[in-house]
């Protein structure tokens, strides 16, 4: 609908334009947004606001020719001038039914991208391999999902890559302690936190072990057979590990996503080589460095990229180059999408202008760093356990699931312990992930059960349970919610409408949770749908409608609120019940 009024106002422009009212040569971005208030209609645009000054004349004048000049398009009822001179259109409510019909009829709803499907490469949740997953990993996890599963919803490609931290000295120190004491160790691997704080107090304590571990590093990065066989054993460890958060998560990442750090050692002389190729490299204090103009610090002195150590290491930034080269090249990615902690943010900006300038990826390629705040502990403060240790995700889980529990147990008594145990397992999972993807993610964010398991607002047990609602409507008569032809659909309470014009701007919301990485647009629209619902349904009597007509519209309304409410969780990695 947005893109049908643009273009007529783009006509209209150029009516003006050739009548001699607008001057030759503009070529504005035509704005279109929803209107907040139905009753300045359905979309509004600033366009003659825009173009008054311009064209020397009142807004409102402006606003009139334009009336005058735009064609007239079914699918607009009619427009008004308002305030200052907005352009206000009301949507003709017999088209939006019409499209309301052809998405029930429609498996995806009625959602496709409009332009042509992009390969899309998501960097997410990457966890360093050599401890446990903590709370930063969790958001990165599932914000990253949901965007992935946004994006091939719409039609695009999507290729994840789990670049886990699998490489870099401390795995001289557990390949050192691994090796020291095989038989503890083996059951230490059960909690990597345990293990990697038994190696280090080991590592502090003798200098003889520290000494063991350095050599470690050294034959790992040789290829001694030896070693790299115990490394190989350590990551597939920590690796099975994270294969369960993400299993409990519901997170779609399987082995067949990791493509970790170490995958690019071989790469990374030549990532120095091509940038000392290009003169982009500077010696400073004996390591190799890449300084840009633009990076600077609050000093005014440059900033470096050091892609190698003196001693002739390399770093994670130079892995960072390789990967882009690597995702760019063989990946052949129109987009990359980093879902990394915005705390990463100078490092992005700066390989990112790094890997262009020494032609490491296409130009035309979009780099886009996703950065995410960090998520705190209840009292606002980072997030700690009482005794200062980080908190290990599976714990958060666990309590989750357990107080899910006790609450759909306080609400259904009746319900058998399975049933109790997969509704408490739905609901708590769903509130952790609900609760991050609702806010906007480059904001930090306090940690709170009590609101993210509440029956209220907009929270993940509100909004599976108005699924659920709407599931026993049709549970009650027998019928079921699937794609429905030849649908027709009549609006005539303004509650219908309301719900109608919403249901209508799926496709939209998703269309920018895919271009912007920002699931928390999705939330809050399915939030307002299940309160639109809500409202119809007591306004709108469904089996006690005037006629026949009435009634069967009025259930392709719900039917189609349900699938959206339906297919929306599902993007947003949420598990939906049919009944809690
Ligand atoms: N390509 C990347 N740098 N991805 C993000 C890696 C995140 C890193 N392993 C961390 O835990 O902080």
């Amino acid at each position: 609908m947005k893109d049908t009024i643009r273009q007529l106002i783009q006509q209209a422009l150029a009516r003006l334009t050739e009548q001699g009212v607008l001057p030759e040569g503009l070529s504005p971005v035509i704005q279109v947004e929803n209107t907040k208030d139905k009753s300045h209609g359905d979309f509004a645009s600033n366009i003659a606001m825009m173009l008054a000054k311009p064209s020397g004349q009142k807004p409102r004048d402006l606003a009139q020719r334009l009336i005058e000049a735009l064609p007239a398009d079914p699918a607009v009822s009619k427009v008004e001038i308002a305030g200052p001179g907005f352009l206000n259109f009301f949507q003709n409510s017999n088209v939006l039914a019409q499209r309301l019909a052809a998405a029930l009829a429609d498996p995806c709803l009625g959602v496709r991208k409009p332009a042509s499907p992009e390969r899309v490469v998501i960097d997410l949740s990457s966890p360093n391999l050599a401890k446990e997953m903590h709370v930063g990993h969790l958001r990165s996890t599932i914000i990253g999902d949901a965007v992935a599963r946004v994006l091939s919803f719409i039609g695009d490609e999507v290729i994840r890559q789990n670049h886990v931290g699998d490489w870099g000295t401390q795995f001289g120190m557990l390949l050192a302690y691994l090796e020291e004491n095989p038989i503890a160790a083996q059951s230490q691997l059960s909690d990597l936190e345990q293990f990697y704080r038994a190696a280090k107090q080991r590592f502090d304590e003798s200098p003889e072990f520290a000494e063991r571990a350095r050599q470690n590093v050294v034959r790992l990065q040789a290829g001694d057979p030896d070693c790299l066989a115990l490394w190989t054993r350590f990551n597939s460890i920590s690796l099975s590990h994270c294969q369960d958060v993400y299993d409990r998560l519901g997170a779609r990442l399987s082995e067949a996503d990791v493509r970790g750090e170490s995958a690019y050692n071989d790469e990374l002389p030549a990532i120095v080589q091509a940038l000392r190729d290009r003169g982009m490299l500077t010696e400073s204090d004996g390591a190799q460095c890449v300084f840009m103009d633009e990076f600077k610090n609050a000093d005014g002195n440059p900033l470096p990229v050091i892609v190698q150590k003196a001693g002739g290491g390399y770093l994670y930034a130079t892995t960072d180059l390789a990967a882009m080269r690597y995702r760019s090249e063989v990946l052949k990615a129109d987009r990359v999408l980093y879902f990394v902690d915005q705390r990463q943010a100078l490092h992005f900006q700066m390989v990112f202008a790094a890997a262009r300038r020494a032609g490491f990826v296409a130009p035309e390629i979009r780099l886009e760093h996703m950065g995410f705040g960090t998520m705190n502990g209840p009292d606002g403060r980072p997030f700690k356990t009482r005794d200062g240790g980080t908190v290990k995700l599976v714990d958060l889980l666990d309590e989750a699931e357990q107080r899910a529990y006790a609450l759909v147990k306080s609400k259904n008594p009746e319900l058998d312990e399975t049933e109790l145990r997969g509704i408490a397992r739905s609901v708590g999972i769903g509130a952790v992930k609900y609760a991050d993807l609702s806010k906007h993610r480059s904001s930090d964010y306090s940690f709170n059960f009590e609101q993210m398991l509440s029956f209220e607002g907009n929270t993940a047990p509100y909004l599976l349970y108005a699924y659920t609602r709407v599931a026993s409507i049709f549970r009650k008569l027998g019928k079921d919610i699937e794609p429905i032809e030849g649908a027709i659909i009549q609006l005539d309470t303004e509650q219908e409408q309301a719900l109608a014009a919403r249901l209508a701007q799926f496709a939209e919301v998703l269309l920018n949770v895919g271009e912007k990485g920002l699931p928390h647009l999705l939330c809050s629209y399915l939030y307002d749908l299940a309160g639109l619902f809500s409202s119809f349904y007591e306004n709108c009597p469904i089996l006690a409608a005037d006629d026949p007509m009435q009634q069967q519209s009025r259930l392709h309304l719900a039917a189609l609120t349900g699938r959206t409410l339906r297919q929306g969780l599902e993007l947003l990695g949420l598990e939906t019940l049919e009944r809690m």
